[in-house]
């Protein structure tokens, strides 16, 4: 099943610079391994916001769940989830 996920990312404001670099070094490596085993289709940057637009390819929900929760950034994620299906007009890839 795939997924579209934006998150919306509000780190707190009491964070200490290092403590942020550390989490962030944390979320990419994460990322990155989510993304090399085909679970994080896409990531891009929404423009002009601490965002993000991603497209995730799991078994269900509770996989999905799953991913997500294990973001080191999860509890300051701000998450929207939209299933997506396929679409009658989309010429499939050779
Ligand atoms: O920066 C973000 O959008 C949040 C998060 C998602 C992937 C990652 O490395 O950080």
């Amino acid at each position: 099943m795939l997924f579209l996920v934006r998150m919306d990312v509000c780190l707190p404001s009491d964070l200490s610079d290092q403590e942020a670099e550390t989490l962030k070094h944390q979320e990419k490596l994460y990322a990155q391994k989510l993304q090399c085993e085909g679970t994080w289709l896409h990531l891009w940057r929404v423009a002009g916001h601490y965002a993000n637009v991603s497209v995730f390819s799991v078994e269900d929900l509770d996989t999905l769940h799953t991913a997500l929760t294990g973001l080191p950034f999860f509890p300051f994620l701000e998450i929207e989830i939209t299933p997506l299906c396929a679409h009658p007009s989309r010429v499939a890839p050779e």
